[in-house]
């Protein structure tokens, strides 16, 4: 009786052993090996079966290495926003699980490319041979983690860095009607780079082929292609690869920022990317909200938006900051992706189609734009003069309105009104022409002394030239300061004012004539 018992008992133990070697050579990820089948093909989605263990967000591949993201996890039915073209994709077709999510190259080797949301190159400048890879949606650092913005990103356009300044670490959001100038202010940030250290990168949304290619020409021709990474999805790539872009981008910006690196983001444009995810989540039949967008639309652009931030000193003090650009429509600033991404971000650059029309260029409307953490940041000199720009020029804004009904105006306002013009023309300016802040300074100087207040208005960019030109050629070493951010003193005020008034009187004319 015994010894069946010890039989027995040796039996079992020879049994448990026999299963435990085998549960310890089976791979770990068995349930990889799970094959699921393709139900439906839709625009830029599929409807898969029969992968029970796949995870939510975890990439799934499909024959001719056809990559697709899980989206949505129902009951007998997955549903996958694929991230290559669907044309060659069939219902019955296997599908294979990878177990690993969506992630993307990042390192130094990108800089001066021009890449997808996987990091494919697509600049005909080869592949890209990057080591480190990244997932694509990361946390956002903690609040702990964060300093407060102090440090101004000069965007040099001067009716931005004097009104609406940018901080590092800020996200201000860039925002109009089609064809007001949005990309123009966001690439003319990035030409101002070029020596600041600024690393920038460039996301493209859902846009025209051609306008993307307008703006890497622009970078390249005005050197800014050295220091930028440029992440495409154009209209013609599917709604799943536009939609995953701008994070991509971001883990790409953020190896920099990780690396104490001052980081600038442009996300051209956030409007698309809404209506790529709109078209994601009605196609897989997420309930629509409002306008029909699914409910969680305000959650992907937080979570996008929040990865911008200024580290602290600990982790490198590095910053990412954010421009965001969003289109709106008739000029509709409350509706409802505009209003999100306004109360996510840390202000708004609005852009008029009526000061468009009007040849006020950069098309900056004034009134509706404002930066709730910049101004803290400007440089002490540019503060000291473009402290107060803001308000009286609101106050001209508004005086000239209530001129136009004919009113009879006393000495006083008139001249208020003369000088408010002339403000408006220094803060026009053209493309491709960012200016220093020294610069900036000694024209806002200018005109705050009336030193323009005799010239024609359509004479005003002409004498802004000079001045310009004699602040940098006659006062090198007041523009290190300035840059450094030293305050101007009394004195400092007097020389630039000095420069100015000498390069505005008839006889420099003759001597600047000679010399140029
Ligand atoms: N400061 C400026 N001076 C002169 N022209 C400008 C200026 N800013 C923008 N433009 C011109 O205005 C046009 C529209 O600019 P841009 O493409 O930047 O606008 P957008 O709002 O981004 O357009 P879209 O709606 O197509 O994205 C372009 O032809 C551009 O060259």
């Amino acid at each position: 009786m015994d010894r069946d018992r010890s039989e027995l008992v040796r039996a079992l133990d020879e049994t448990f052993d026999a299963f435990n070697r085998v549960v310890a050579e089976t791979p770990r990820d068995f349930n990889l090996q799970e094959i699921g089948v393709v139900r439906y093909v839709g625009q830029g989605i599929a409807l898969v079966e029969g992968l029970p263990s796949v995870k939510s967000e975890e990439l799934v591949r499909f024959p001719g290495d056809i990559l697709g993201m899980v989206f949505n996890i129902d009951p007998g039915e997955i549903g996958v926003i694929l991230l290559d073209e669907s044309d060659r994709l069939k219902a019955g077709f296997e599908v294979h699980r990878t177990g690993r999510v969506l992630d993307v190259p990042v390192g130094p080797a990108l800089l001066g490319r021009v890449v997808d949301a996987a990091g494919r190159a697509l600049d005909n400048r080869g592949t890209l041979r990057l080591s480190m890879r990244r997932p694509v949606e990361r946390e956002v650092p903690a609040i702990m983690d964060r300093d407060p913005v102090t440090v101004p990103l000069q965007t040099g356009i001067k009716v931005v860095d004097a009104l609406i300044p940018i901080g590092r670490g800020q996200r201000e959001l860039i925002l109009g009607d089609r064809q007001t100038g949005k990309t123009a202010i966001a690439v003319d940030t990035i030409i101002n780079q070029k020596e600041s250290g600024v690393i920038c990168v460039y996301c493209a949304i859902g846009k025209r082929n051609s306008a993307v290619a307008k703006v890497i020409a622009d970078l390249k021709e005005h050197g800014a292609m050295e220091y930028s990474i440029v992440v495409v999805a154009t209209e013609d790539d599917p709604p799943g690869l536009q939609f995953t872009t701008p994070y991509a981008a971001t883990t790409m910006a953020e190896y920099f920022l990780e690396g104490g690196r001052d980081v600038l983001i442009v996300y051209d444009d956030l409007t698309r990317h809404a209506r790529a995810y709109r078209e994601l989540s009605l196609l897989l039949r997420r309930p629509p909200g409002r306008e029909a967008f699914p409910g969680d639309i305000f959650y992907i652009h937080s979570r996008l938006l929040e990865r911008s931030t200024h580290l602290r000193r600990e982790l490198g003090g590095g910053s990412l900051t954010a421009l965001p650009i969003v289109e709106t429509e008739a000029q509709n600033i409350s509706a409802y992706i505009p209003t999100n991404i306004i109360s996510i971000t840390d202000g708004q650059i609005y852009l008029s189609p009526d000061l468009f029309q009007k040849g006020i260029l950069p098309a900056v409307d004034v009134g509706k734009s404002v930066s709730r953490v910049g101004g803290k940041t400007q440089l002490p000199a540019y503060r000291a003069v473009a402290g107060d720009l803001r308000l009286s020029y609101a106050q001209f804004e508004e005086l000239e309105a209530f001129a136009r009904f004919g009113t009879r105006l006393d000495e006083e306002t008139r001249k208020r009104i003369d000088r408010g013009r002339r403000v408006r023309e220094i803060l026009k300016q053209a493309q491709y022409d960012p200016m220093a802040v020294p610069e900036q300074i000694a024209l806002f100087l200018a005109v705050n002394e009336g030193l323009l207040d005799e010239t024609a208005l359509d004479e005003i960019d002409r004498e802004e030239r000079k001045i310009r030109r004699r602040v940098r050629d006659a006062l090198p070493e007041l523009w290190v300061e300035i840059l450094a951010g030293r305050e101007l003193t009394h004195g400092d005020r007097e020389v630039l004012i000095r420069a100015a008034r000498e390069a505005l009187s008839p006889a420099s004319e003759v001597v600047q004539g000679a010399n140029y």
